[in-house]
């Protein structure tokens, strides 16, 4: 069934790099293979560029802005080819979902319920957006200054592997909203959404040369992508130690970066909380896409009158969560995104476990799944936030619980981590909500939700967790330049 599909609508041929609105093989003509979380077992070829193939691409996005072909078309023009991105998109649902969740190894309810949805909704939300960025103009007697936003010119994308479609349409659909050309690598372990992103490009008109993928190593393609003179943008999503290298590396060229990187959320449930709301919303916020989301609510601060029962409760659903096949649309967890990363979960939980955690639940691979990366979904209580699986990010479905007494030891703990990416508060005390939202070091806070977006609102971390917010107009303001002019009249 896999293959068939597979073969019918994913064409493995087409895993190649898209460069000038063209499929080509790479310049060396090596390929990897992209491997199935579910099975292990190959899924495709796929052309396995360098940073000759990236030069290239950057080079075909630098003529193709100079050009003037889509950084001088009317914004209603380019708003109108992203809007037909974003319906093509949506008419593919099925068949991108179905990609998405072979090659990332996710409930494909998840991919076809939230991801490729969402992927079209980045499109129209940009493309509609474009058109209305407000200008400033001011006057001061005979002197008048606007400015202007300009594309910024060739911007690199660089996507990892945890929501592969949505994230690279995230960041696709405001940089060419905003008139740039653009050169995006996915993630080597989920490539093959992003190398449909092309063909949908052709069928809804973007001119040759605006959108570029290069499928390949981040060590050859990313560098490139990041020390290239051409590029004037790099966003990059992925680890806050590979933010760090994207980030000397665009100091070359002085190149402006946007990066979302890693995160240990905190969760944080007050006695004072709808507790069973509060159980759903944390199992959701730590198992959710196995628990690879850098949003995450990964520590789970629990003050200590209702700690034993919000343990039991959260243990229970927990346990009921349905681990299985990720094109089973009864599953609620897939596999985890290779067997490195598996392996690498099972390490923090004995660590944890070594460093005195206790476990309620999981800590093992799923018995009778085990070809593929299944894990079970994981409770480690009684933990001190010193402890490495409290401090470290694990990326998996690991839950670490640690009690509080007051308010004020939560914030305290909140804060006591090299990441700002996002925190939970669970309350029905709106005056501690607001509080606690302030208090806690994070670009951004749930109060009794988790994981709502509005794509006006600013997006990103602080701390090591990032630098620089994206989403409504703070996409435009980086992926654009600005330029003031003042006029003597
Ligand atoms: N803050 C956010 O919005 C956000 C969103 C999703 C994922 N993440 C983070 O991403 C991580 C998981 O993703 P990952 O394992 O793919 O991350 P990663 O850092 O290993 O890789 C991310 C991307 O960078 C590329 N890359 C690797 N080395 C590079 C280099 N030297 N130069 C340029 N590019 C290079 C990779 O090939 C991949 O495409 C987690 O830490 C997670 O929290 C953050
Ligand atoms: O895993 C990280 C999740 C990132 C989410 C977004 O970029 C988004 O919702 O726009």
């Amino acid at each position: 069934m896999k293959k068939e599909l597979l073969n019918e609508k994913v064409k493995v041929s087409d895993a190649k790099l898209f460069i000038d609105g063209a499929y080509v093989d790479a310049l060396s003509g090596d390929t990897f293979d992209t491997i199935d979380p579910a099975t292990n077992i190959k899924l495709a070829s796929v052309a396995k560029g360098n940073e000759h193939d990236a030069k290239r691409a950057i080079e075909a996005a630098q003529r193709t802005f100079e050009s003037g072909i889509w950084s001088n078309m009317p914004v209603e023009e380019r708003s109108d080819i992203l809007c037909r991105m974003s319906d093509l998109i949506l008419e593919r649902v099925d068949e991108l979902a179905y990609l998405e969740t072979l090659d990332v190894g996710k409930p494909i309810t998840e991919s076809r319920g939230f991801d490729i949805p969402r992927a079209a909704q980045n499109f129209r939300f940009f493309a509609e957006m474009a058109k209305y960025v407000v200008q400033e103009n001011y006057q001061k007697h005979n002197v008048m200054s606007y400015a202007e936003y300009g594309p910024a010119g060739v911007t690199s994308l660089i996507i990892p592997w945890n929501l592969p479609f949505m994230q690279l349409t995230w960041k696709a659909s405001a940089a060419l909203a905003a008139g740039n050309t653009i050169v995006v690598k996915p993630a080597s372990y989920t490539p093959l959404s992003a190398v449909k992103l092309g063909e949908i490009a052709n069928e809804a008109g973007l001119p040759p040369g605006v959108l570029n993928i290069i499928t390949g190593p981040g060590s050859t393609v990313g560098t490139e992508m990041c020390t290239n003179p051409y590029v004037q943008r790099i966003s990059f999503v992925g680890e806050s130690n590979t933010g760090k290298t994207v980030m000397r590396n665009a100091s070359e060229n002085l190149t402006p970066v946007s990066l979302e990187l890693g995160g240990k959320s905190a969760n944080i449930v007050f006695e004072d909380a709808d507790l069973d709301e509060a159980v759903s919303g944390s199992i959701e916020a730590i198992y959710r896409n196995q628990g690879e989301i850098c949003l995450a609510g990964s520590r789970l601060l629990v003050q200590e009158s209702v700690y034993d029962e919000f343990l039991e409760k959260f243990t229970n659903a927990a346990k009921n969560i349905k681990v299985g096949e990720p094109t089973d649309e009864q599953t609620d967890m897939g596999a985890l995104v290779s067997k490195g990363h598996m392996e690498t979960v099972d390490e923090y939980v004995k660590i944890g476990i070594a460093e005195g955690a206790k476990l309620a639940h999981g800590g093992q691979r799923v018995a009778g799944l085990d070809k593929g990366n299944f894990y079970e979904p994981t409770v480690l209580y009684d933990i001190d936030n010193k402890m490495r699986v409290a401090q470290e990010e694990i990326f998996g479905p690991v839950i670490v619980i640690i009690p509080f007494k007051t308010e004020e030891d939560a914030i305290r703990i909140a804060n006591d981590s090299i990441y700002g990416l996002a925190g939970v508060v669970w309350t029905n005390d709106m005056r501690r909500a607001r509080r606690v939202s302030s208090a806690v070091e994070a670009g951004l806070l749930w109060v009794n939700c988790w994981y709502i977006r509005d794509l006006r609102t600013p997006f990103g971390g602080s701390k090591a967790s990032g630098i620089g917010r994206e989403g409504g107009r703070h996409s435009f303001d980086f992926y654009t330049e600005a330029k003031t002019v003042t006029m003597k009249l």
